[in-house]
């Protein structure tokens, strides 16, 4: 039999392996505060590594799908715009299938699909064109009560909306630059990824940590995240300490930053991606 070569696979199924592996290896990062690692199910009670691993797997089919729609489509508009809010809602019933109703990964689908769209539109222009598309409304988007929306009642957070509205902030001037920065530091590709995750959590009105714990929770991530990079970041002995007195108080707080774990995602999916353009 014929060996399938890489450069064979079509541009949707190369798209849908980034997203997927930026998902993995987000996934597989240790040790990240609170959150699902090869160590454990940090603050959460119904998660652990192998549900993550099988709920990216089973969101593949939905990132070609957007990447498809958005190559017939050709252009930001809301009948793109639309097609992907219908991709998505039917992804997330395939997690939520597979994961037997645990959310385990809403926030990426919005992010990543957003990214992934864009990027099959056009490669130079990824978070240009999902914000753009994430500023049309969806006019058959539900509109349920989430935890996000819970949360902007409550303290006017505006969260993974406002940040894909706004061309992915967090990722682009926080994630994207430490992690080329810690990697021009030799600080080893692990410990790069995890500078990237908790430069991401500096400054990140992430929802989920406002849900669980309020602003007293959300103060301790960004204050814990920024006293990790300044002692020298995860790659340093006192990096790594101030890591670990961080994750001890974030597991107290019962705080899991899991949108900032969906935006180190679309940083390594972004950084995957100008690799191979
Ligand atoms: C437009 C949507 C993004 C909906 O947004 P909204 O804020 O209304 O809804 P949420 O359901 O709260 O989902 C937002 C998820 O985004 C992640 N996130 C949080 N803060 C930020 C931020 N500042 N920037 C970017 N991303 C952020 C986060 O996802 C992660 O957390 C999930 C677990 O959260 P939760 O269920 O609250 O978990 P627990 O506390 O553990 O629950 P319990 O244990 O208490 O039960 C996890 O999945 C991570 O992924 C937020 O959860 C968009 O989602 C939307 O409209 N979707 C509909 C389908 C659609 O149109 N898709 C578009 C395809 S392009
Ligand atoms: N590693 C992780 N742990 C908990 N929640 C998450 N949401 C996305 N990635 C996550």
């Amino acid at each position: 039999m014929r060996a399938l070569k890489l450069h064979e696979l079509s541009l949707a199924d190369r798209l849908a392996d980034m997203a997927v592996d930026a998902l993995i290896d987000e996934a597989d990062l240790s040790p990240k505060p609170a959150l699902v690692d090869r160590r454990g199910n940090g603050a959460h009670s119904d998660l652990h590594l192998g549900l993550m691993h099988a709920s990216a797997l089973s969101l593949w089919p939905m990132f070609k799908e957007m990447a498809e729609a958005a190559i017939e489509i050709g252009e930001v508009g809301l009948p793109l715009r639309e097609a992907l809010g219908r991709i998505g809602r039917e992804g997330e019933q395939a997690m939520l299938t597979t994961t037997q109703g645990v959310n385990t990964h809403r926030g990426a689908i919005w992010a990543l699909g957003l990214l992934t769209a864009a990027a099959a539109l056009e490669p130079r222009a990824v978070t240009l064109n999902a914000a753009r598309l994430a500023l049309l409304n969806d006019r058959y988007a539900p509109q349920p009560l989430s935890h996000g929306a819970q949360v902007a009642q409550r303290y006017g957070a505006r969260g993974a909306r406002e940040e894909a509205q706004l061309g992915f902030p967090s990722v682009m001037q926080r994630g994207l630059p430490q992690l080329h920065k810690s990697r021009r530091q030799n600080a080893g590709e692990q410990n790069a990824r995890l500078d990237a995750l908790l430069a991401i959590m500096t400054d990140l009105a992430d929802t989920c940590v406002l849900y669980r714990a309020g602003l007293e929770g959300l103060h301790a991530m960004q204050r814990g995240a920024q006293a990790v990079l300044d002692a020298g970041g995860s790659a340093s002995l006192a990096g790594r300490r101030q890591l670990h007195e961080l994750d001890h108080q974030l597991l107290a707080l019962n705080a899991s930053p899991g949108g900032a774990a969906d935006l180190l995602a679309a940083c390594l999916f972004i950084d995957r991606l100008d690799g191979a353009l």
